[in-house]
């Protein structure tokens, strides 16, 4: 064969592997570290992820603490063939400076998956567009601190007593032994936001004692909706290692199981809607905004666009045909009720684990209320409780419930000095629960500078409060004041568990208040008993969220 064309030959083979490579295997970020075998095969980190997660029913920590190994706070995955790699941030100082200063360069990750598919006309499923702040806007006064006080607050105590009084009969029946009360917080959980968002209740938790006392199954309209709301979570591990997203989703909305559930869905909703618009439509006589008849989220928002036709002459819009209205709704539900339920399960598996912390903070309830029974509505939620507070940041520390939150660079930009191009995933970690390894001032961004300056210059894991991290510890959100008395000190640590910025959890003081509301009552009535080893597994399963695999208490009146 002629020379010329032995090496065309070879030349065209090397063009076309390359060609292959490019097209096919994950392209690496430069200087970014990464596992070098996942760079070498298609499927990139997939299957590492899919053997960690097969072990431990967890990937997003596990692999995350990568970054340990690696020796850089900052890593990549190639989470999905044929796409970009994810840049992992395992810094919690430099991922809250993405979160709260660096908007311009880094926005909401808005790529195919549950909330795209499930609710795409609601916030969290768009970009911070002009049309995003005026949605958001509508619903700004939602949390407001004192609709939240006035309206909501009395809903999330009707759901946190129906809770004691189930675990009241349970407790009866348990004769000392463990219980599983997983889904309990799950039905509080759900009982509480539904109300505070539609206004009706749900009665979950009555349904489960009536089924605790008569030892009977029963079926209602609470627990088919719960099913429903539930299924947003599996639905969550479709998209784990999808080779194509867009397929996956268009299977799933011709899964019959997904087309029941929006069956049922789309009429529950419906239904409040045009009960809320006929009781208002009688309610708006044009002597008040009618303010005082609002009784959830629902009837704020609902209320406010029909006066507004009203007061323009236009005619009261149907509430069903407002696609944007009924998505932010149920973006309510979902994203407020599996966050708080399940952050409340680690909590009391940390009470149960730590009964020093546990007598702390109830002698600290009942110093802050005194007397026999629980404190009324008002006063557990205009008293402050410093060992409360430091509890609850405690628990969102090490609870991980939302174990990342995610942000696409929306310009050629750098973190830690390497280069991220636009349109690049960039995971950030949610929790204090290591120390990340060290990098030298000079590659951290000016913004994440300034605000070590102005904080006084201490970086945070030298600091007392960032010891012993793997430890549940409320003391660490203390410090002394000038006085020398010790306070609480939301500022002790990184708090990412919320996310943060203009894109930060939304529902952030009605999770609190709901945390402050359910950890009161439960800790005031019961004491939580150690549990035997075999049932206090402090694994979590990953879905949507982080929940612990095991969930039992042991109750005693407290
Ligand atoms: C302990 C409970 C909760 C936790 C740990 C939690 C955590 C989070 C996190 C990490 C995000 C993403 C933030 C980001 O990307 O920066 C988020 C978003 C959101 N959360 Fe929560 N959440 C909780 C409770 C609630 C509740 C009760 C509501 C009720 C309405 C709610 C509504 C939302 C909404 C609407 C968003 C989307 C915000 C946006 O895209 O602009 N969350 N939450």
């Amino acid at each position: 064969m002629e020379l010329p064309f032995v090496i065309g030959g070879i030349f065209a083979v090397f063009l076309l592997r390359t060609l292959f490579k490019r097209l096919f295997y994950p392209q690496p970020l430069p200087g970014i570290p990464y596992d070098k075998e996942s760079a070498g095969r298609i499927t990139g980190d997939l299957p590492s992820i899919a053997s960690t997660y097969k072990e431990l029913t967890e990937f997003t920590f596990p692999i995350g603490r990568r970054s340990l190994k690696y020796g850089s706070p900052i890593h990549q995955l190639f989470m999905n063939p044929f796409s970009k790699p994810y840049v992992m941030i395992d810094d919690p100082r430099e991922a809250a400076d993405v979160l709260l200063r660096r908007n311009k360069e880094f926005d909401k990750s808005v790529a195919a998956g549950v909330w795209q598919t499930f609710i795409p006309y609601s916030t969290i499923a768009q970009r911070t567009t002009p049309e995003w702040k005026s949605q958001r806007k509508t619903w700004q006064d939602s949390m407001n601190p004192d609709f939240l006080r006035r309206v909501v607050a009395k809903h999330i105590y009707t759901a946190a007593k129906d809770l004691t009084k189930l675990w009241e009969a349970r407790n009866l029946k348990s004769n000392g032994q463990p219980v599983d009360v997983s889904s309990d917080f799950s039905y509080a959980a759900l009982d509480a936001i539904w109300t505070a968002t539609f206004g009706e209740q749900l009665d979950l938790a009555k349904a489960q004692m009536q089924m605790v006392e008569t030892g009977k199954k029963i079926k209602t309209r609470g627990l088919d909706m719960h099913s429903t709301v539930q299924y947003i979570n599996e639905l969550a591990n479709a998209w784990r290692g999808a080779l194509w997203p867009a397929w996956t989703r268009w299977r799933m909305m011709r899964n019959p199981n997904y087309i029941k559930y929006m069956e049922v869905k789309d009429k529950e909703i419906d239904r409040i809607l045009l009960d809320a618009s006929a009781r208002f439509q009688k309610l708006l006589d044009g002597t008040s905004d009618g303010e005082e008849h609002d009784t959830c989220a629902m009837d704020l928002i609902l209320r406010r666009s029909m006066l507004a036709a009203q007061k323009a002459g236009k005619p009261i819009p149907d509430p069903t045909k407002d696609q944007r209205m009924r998505d932010e709704l149920l973006l309510f539900i979902y994203a407020g009720h599996d966050t708080t339920s399940t952050t409340l399960q680690w909590f009391v598996k940390y009470m149960t684990n730590n009964q020093e912390a546990q007598t702390k903070l109830r002698n600290a309830l009942k110093a802050a209320f005194p007397g026999d029974s629980l404190p009324e509505v008002e006063d557990l939620i205009s008293t402050d409780v410093p060992y409360l507070n430091a509890t609850i940041e405690e628990t969102l520390r090490c609870s991980g419930t939302a174990a990342r939150t995610i942000r696409t660079s929306t310009t050629d930009t750098e973190v830690f000095g390497h280069k991220i191009p636009a349109g690049t995933e960039v995971a950030l970690v949610t929790t204090s629960q290591w120390h990340p390894p060290q990098v030298s001032e000079d590659v951290r961004s000016p913004s994440s500078r300034a605000a070590l300056e102005k904080s006084g210059g201490i970086h945070w894991t030298s600091k007392p409060a960032a010891q012993n991290l793997d430890q549940f510890a409320p003391e660490r959100w203390f410090r002394l004041d000038e006085e020398g008395n010790e306070v609480f000190d939301s500022g002790a640590l990184f708090q990412n568990a919320f996310g943060g910025g203009t894109r930060g959890c939304f529902g952030r003081r009605l999770a609190m208040m709901e945390l402050r509301i359910m950890i009161t009552l439960t800790t005031m009535s019961f004491k939580f008993l150690p549990v035997p080893p075999e049932l206090n597994s402090f694994q979590a399963t990953e879905q949507l969220l982080r929940t612990p695999r095991q969930c039992y208490l042991r109750l005693e009146a407290a």
